[in-house]
């Protein structure tokens, strides 16, 4: 005889219908059906995906449990049809499950690609992109026209990373900016889909087919292989002489066995599931990021002038350079407030359980999908005061960072698979908007006041803003006795 109290305990979780189990109540923005699930079920609780159970974790103690001192049993990522397809059957470090390839491509990835050292050699980039955001934007406060700051923020994001990665301009000969930017929502949407092949073995595949969303996955994979596979062609045929070198250079120097990186198979396929990991993760959340801080700042004028006021008044000077962000205090505690209520990965990216363990006294199976709810705990009253209001000021004086040792706040996860790309996001993100604030004040749009401006979100694999942000620049004139 079993006694009750030894029984393991699975946690608590909504009633389950037969067949789907919980996914009819999973709505169009996930991470806000599961918060509201949460009230009622608890801050860990399990629910099923068809045939596949997943725990839900939405406080920062099970976060802190889950991402620390559970890491290693829940490092792998689950096997799901649309990442699989676009990361060359897992060959990326992003979605690639736990084991020795992940190792070596994640080595790869903090060593070389997003070291510090790699990303400030491309401070040049960055510089001239923003001459070029600046130039448009003072074409556009000329002509007192409104702007798209969510496409423009795209564009600039984009254009970094492309150069940054391919030494080539957005909007190239082979792909106009509205190409590349559908090709990059094609494949974020394609990462963020649920298939029904991942939750209904054997047969899901049937309704993958007639959903029409098997073509989708092959259309975007096909549309990225053959972007890559064109950059790369250009790379090998350049003459040297005309060499510069990007992050494709590195890792074809890696594929050709040019480094240190000697411990697993390095193929062209290995080389093209990275491109795709830089790309998805490099160009929307920022892009993202950026957007929403401009949103925020245009519904609460008192925080745009203090933050302008702070860039004009420290600075003393038009165009802001990277070595100048430092001495930008209430800057940074701005994009700390944005990535609060607007983490671009609001449930971070999946995570699955590789052995049996115990989370808050409840059982967890191995084979478990595991989602942490970072937007819940970013908003959850119990750590933080007035949870929905914008205020900066909530994080001077105080040590809570985001590298992934608050759990508190965490829009980059913790641990072993927490983002390597940290340093990369936030020096494009603080340098974009120390310029896009520095430089312009922001007007709204016609008749339109604070309150009209539409918070409501999307959710791919990243959640955005639904409706594009516009918003009117006008060149910031310094007064006389500043211009020297
Ligand atoms: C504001 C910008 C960004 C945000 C909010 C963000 C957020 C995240 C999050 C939440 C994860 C999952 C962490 C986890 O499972 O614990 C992640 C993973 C990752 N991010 Fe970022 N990221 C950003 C920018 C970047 C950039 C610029 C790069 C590089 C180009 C990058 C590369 C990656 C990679 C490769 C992973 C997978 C790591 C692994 O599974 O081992 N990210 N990111």
């Amino acid at each position: 005889k079993v006694n009750k109290k030894d029984k393991p305990q699975l946690p608590p979780g909504p009633p389950k219908l037969p067949i789907i189990g919980n996914l009819h109540q999973i709505g169009l923005l996930p991470h806000q059906s599961l918060w509201q699930l949460s009230k009622r079920y608890g801050h860990v609780m399990l629910l099923q995906f068809g045939r596949v159970p997943a725990v839900v974790v939405s406080s920062a103690e099970a976060a802190k449990e889950v991402l620390k001192i559970r890491d290693l049993e829940c490092c792998s990522r689950p096997p799901l049809a649309g990442s699989a397809k676009l990361s060359y059957n897992n060959l990326d470090v992003a979605f690639s499950p736990y084991g020795e390839h992940w190792r070596e491509m994640r080595k790869i990835c903090v060593i070389k690609l997003f070291s510090t050292k790699s990303v400030q050699s491309f401070q040049f980039v960055r510089d001239k992109e923003i001459d070029s955001l600046i130039d448009d934007l003072n074409d556009s406060s000329l002509s007192a026209a409104t702007v798209d700051v969510s496409a423009k923020m795209f564009a600039l994001t984009a254009s970094m990373t492309l150069r940054t990665a391919f030494g080539k301009a957005f909007g190239g000969s082979e792909l106009d900016n509205d190409r590349f930017e559908s090709m990059i929502h094609r494949a974020q949407s394609t990462l963020g889909s649920f298939a029904a092949s991942d939750f209904f073995p054997y047969v899901g595949w049937i309704v993958d087919w007639l959903t029409g969303l098997h073509a989708k996955f092959e259309r975007s994979f096909h549309e990225l292989d053959d972007f890559f596979g064109l950059v790369i062609d250009e790379h090998l045929n350049r003459i040297p002489q005309e060499r510069k070198e990007d992050l494709v250079d590195l890792l074809l120097s890696i594929e050709r066995g040019q480094s240190e990186f000697g411990e697993i198979q390095f193929s062209r396929d290995c080389t093209k599931a990275v491109l795709m990991d830089i790309f998805i993760a490099g160009v929307d959340t920022n892009a993202i990021t950026i957007t929403w801080a401009m949103a925020e700042l245009a519904r609460n004028p008192r925080v745009m002038k203090k933050v302008q006021d702070e860039i004009r008044n420290s600075l003393k000077k038009g165009k802001v350079s990277e070595s100048d962000i430092h001495q930008l205090q209430y800057l940074k505690m701005v994009v700390k407030e944005t990535l609060r209520l607007h983490p671009a990965a609001p449930l971070l990216l999946p995570r699955e359980s590789i052995a049996h363990f115990k989370l808050a006294d409840y059982e967890v199976h191995p084979k478990t999908l595991i989602q942490v709810n970072v937007w819940a705990i970013g908003r959850d009253p119990n750590y933080w005061r007035n949870p929905e209001e914008f205020f900066p000021e909530r994080f001077s004086d105080s040590s809570i960072d985001y590298k992934g040792q608050n759990f508190e706040f965490l829009p980059f996860g913790a641990g072993r698979r927490g983002c390597p790309g940290i340093y990369m996001a936030m020096t494009m993100v603080e340098l974009a908007l120390a310029n896009l604030l520095g430089c312009f004040d922001w007007k709204l749009p016609n008749g339109m006041k604070e309150t009209d401006i539409d918070m409501e979100e999307v959710a791919a694999l990243s959640t955005y803003k639904k409706s594009p942000l516009k918003l009117v620049p006008i060149t910031y004139q310094r007064p006389s006795e500043d211009q020297t």
